[in-house]
């Protein structure tokens, strides 16, 4: 039987006044991998950072694997990875000090992977002592993302993760992502690239104006409108099929 992992029902986030989003309903089955794709301000980091428990929403509930931040907030948390579009990171920490301190503060004393692994995995190894705010964007991607596996986590949240990846890395990545679902994770992540979306995910959902404005699987996306990127224009009201 398939199990239901990420449970998104009726959430609308307002901030004084302003609506970010509204009514956004969406579910991923256990081990499959969700795209958000949409334009600039369509509203899919904010989902993201309430799926993360980052934001409460106006209204509506999020539930993972059954449990919901407001009543079980310890738990939930040992749901999920997540990995954030911005980042101030520690300043003087080195590579391995800023993971070591990431794992300290979610309170993983034996991470599932260990530092060096993660290093390795994101090719960072020999960067290891190295200050992160001297680190270029696609070196602090790089470990944002190895941060995002410490715990294994059930559920992996991913903020635009391949932003500032050379070709290489983001090849890389996908190989990853697919790795990471043959282990039985869940995946959910946003992005621009559609043609990373294509690879790896299972599903699609576009968001516009804070909407979810279409979803689907991505083989029958790609195949009624011809590409991601045809649906993605159609999303928008752009082109008409
Ligand atoms: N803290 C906030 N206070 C007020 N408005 C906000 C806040 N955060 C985001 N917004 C607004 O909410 C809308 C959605 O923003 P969001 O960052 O979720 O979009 P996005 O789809 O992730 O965009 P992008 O692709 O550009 O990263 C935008 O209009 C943005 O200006």
């Amino acid at each position: 039987m398939v199990e239901t992992c990420l449970k998104v029902e009726g959430v609308s986030k307002a901030i004084k006044k302003q609506t970010l989003i509204e009514d956004i309903s969406l579910q991923i089955d256990k081990g499959n991998i969700l795209a958000l794709c949409g334009g600039n301000g369509a509203g899919k980091s904010t989902l993201l950072r309430i799926i993360a428990g980052i934001y409460r929403p106006t209204c509506g509930q999020v539930s993972i694997n059954g449990l919901q931040w407001a009543k079980d907030r310890k738990a939930y948390a040992a749901q999920i990875g997540f990995m954030p579009d911005d980042y101030q990171f520690q300043h003087g920490l080195t590579a391995r000090e800023t993971l070591t301190f990431w794992a300290a503060i979610r309170k993983i004393p034996e991470p599932a992977v260990t530092v060096d692994e993660l290093l390795e995995l994101v090719g960072l190894e020999d960067k290891d002592k190295m200050i992160v705010t001297t680190f270029s964007k696609g070196m602090r991607q790089r470990l944002l993302f190895a941060q995002s596996l410490l715990a294994k986590p059930p559920l992996l949240i991913m903020d635009e993760p391949t932003n500032g990846l050379d070709p290489f890395w983001m090849n890389e990545f996908v190989s990853h992502i697919r790795r990471v679902r043959e282990e039985g994770h869940t995946v959910i992540f946003s992005t621009h690239q559609l043609e990373i979306a294509e690879q790896v995910a299972d599903y699609i959902v576009f968001m516009s104006g804070g909407h979810a404005v279409g979803e689907g699987s991505t083989s029958e996306i790609c195949e009624r409108y011809g590409s991601l990127f045809g649906a993605f224009n159609y999303s928008l009201g752009l082109t008409k099929m």
